[in-house]
């Protein structure tokens, strides 16, 4: 099953983009629908709702006057605090029994206005944000919709800012122009990434990065955090802590489009129990091959024994978001130098230089292969002997610049 979070502020257009991934078979939870559902005539929340807000919230018929309480609820914090006190914990319960029946198969789309304010990002396998401004959202809703400016305003300025949205989103659906050019989005979002991802999830498929280096893109770090804040969640107490290593996390060093991310763990029993939770989270497992693990051929103390290398890696099963997660043990030297590697490099800008060199000199040396696990293998080996200095080097770093991990 696929989990994406769809949000935006009020107006912005979630509903459009909703209705098209339905049409084309996402199951929708949608937390506006549920939220009507759980004050519902006779209901305990609408009781609640009642006490707190005052009898004149009921229409003749029982049921709950939305434009009265709106104009009570939106007034003050406390008064929207009292309103989302009674409402999203029974939101929430709903939700949950609604995504337990999904199946396996699913895409499962919950649309949640309140995403962001909730902090409910994590949760996801992928989060969509639709966006238009907000005096065209405020023309929107008093045009189209027939709200009070004042309410729609109020509602505006209770919600995250767009800065906040930015933060979360694997997808920033841009919906200022026609309608029609969000749905043509939303349909290749559908193809090209939500219907491969919920499969590699199912099939447990790590996805793969084109090998080819380009230029550091600033979105890696935004990227990086995202995918930290999911491993944090899905890895709970069995994480000591959780780094972007790897030339992603360097600034301005030239790399393959391929996220590292190291999840440090306390043993190899912890990194066992984590095995499906990751897969779950979208970060299947990747079987080891020997050689993909680093051994210095000299070392400070007892690097050269293989054992003190292992470690378990997963993969992300997202065709958008191609990352590594690998797995390794708090104080072991592949802990250590992944750390130590990242932040020598962003110390010292020559070696970074002298980095790039070498990786784009064992670019070229693979650009001959035309099988590309060939291409891979002698991409690591034209590198493998500046690493092995490496090793040395950034450690000679560490205790020269007195950095303790
Ligand atoms: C106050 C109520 C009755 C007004 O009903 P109304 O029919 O006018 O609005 P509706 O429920 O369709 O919501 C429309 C939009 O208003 C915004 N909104 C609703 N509640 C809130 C809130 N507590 N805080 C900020 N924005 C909100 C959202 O963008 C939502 O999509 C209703 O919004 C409500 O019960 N809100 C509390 C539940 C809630 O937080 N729902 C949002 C998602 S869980
Ligand atoms: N691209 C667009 N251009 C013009 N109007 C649009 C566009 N997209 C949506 N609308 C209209 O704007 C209004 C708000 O859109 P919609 O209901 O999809 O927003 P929403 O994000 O779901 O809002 P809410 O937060 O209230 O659930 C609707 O009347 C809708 O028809």
């Amino acid at each position: 099953m696929l989990r994406m979070g769809l949000t935006g502020g009020i107006g912005a257009g979630k509903s459009t983009v909703a209705k098209e991934l339905v049409e084309l078979g996402a199951v929708l939870v949608d937390a506006d629908v549920i939220a009507r559902e759980i004050v519902a005539p006779g209901s305990e929340g609408l009781a609640e709702l009642v006490d707190a807000f005052g009898d004149d919230i009921l229409l003749p018929d029982g049921s709950l006057d939305r434009p009265v309480l709106a104009e009570k609820a939106f007034v003050t914090d406390e008064a929207r605090g009292v309103l989302n006190a009674i409402t999203h914990p029974r939101v929430g319960r709903r939700t949950a029994e609604l995504v337990e029946a999904a199946a396996d198969d699913a895409i499962l789309v919950q649309d949640i206005p309140l995403l962001v304010e909730g902090s409910m990002a994590p949760a996801f396998h992928l989060v969509a944000v639709v966006h238009a401004g907000e005096d065209e959202r405020l023309r929107r809703l008093v045009e189209l919709r027939g709200m009070p400016e004042s309410d729609a305003k109020a509602r505006i300025r209770a919600q995250a800012t767009e800065d906040q949205r930015r933060e979360v989103a694997d997808v920033w659906l841009d919906n200022t122009g026609e309608p029609d050019a969000v749905v043509e989005t939303v349909r290749r979002l559908w193809e090209q990434r939500l219907v491969p991802f919920e499969q590699n999830i199912r099939t447990r498929t790590a996805v793969h990065a084109d090998p080819v280096l380009g230029p550091a893109q600033p979105r890696w770090v935004e990227q990086a955090q995202r995918l930290v804040a999911r491993l944090a969640l899905a890895c709970g107490g069995h994480a000591v802590r959780i780094d972007h290593v790897g030339s992603t996390a360097v600034p301005g060093l030239d790399a393959v489009d391929m996220l590292d991310l190291q999840v440090t763990v306390p043993d190899l029993a912890a990194a066992d129990a984590l095995l499906e939770p990751l897969v779950a989270a979208g970060f299947p497992r990747i079987e080891q091959v020997d050689h993909d693990i680093p051994k210095p051929s000299y070392g400070v103390g007892g690097e050269t024994d293989p054992a003190v290398w292992s470690m378990r890696l997963h993969g992300s099963a997202d065709p958008g978001r191609p990352a590594r997660v690998a797995l390794r043990v708090d104080g072991w030297p592949g802990q250590q130098f992944s750390l130590l590697l990242r932040d020598w490099l962003r110390a010292d800008a020559d070696a970074v230089q002298e980095y790039v060199e070498v990786k784009r000199a064992a670019a070229r040396s693979a650009a001959d292969e035309a099988d590309p696990l060939r291409a891979a293998s002698v991409y690591r080996e034209a590198k493998a002997p500046w690493f092995d200095r490496a090793y040395r080097r950034a450690w000679d770093w560490a205790e020269a610049t007195g950095r303790s991990i």
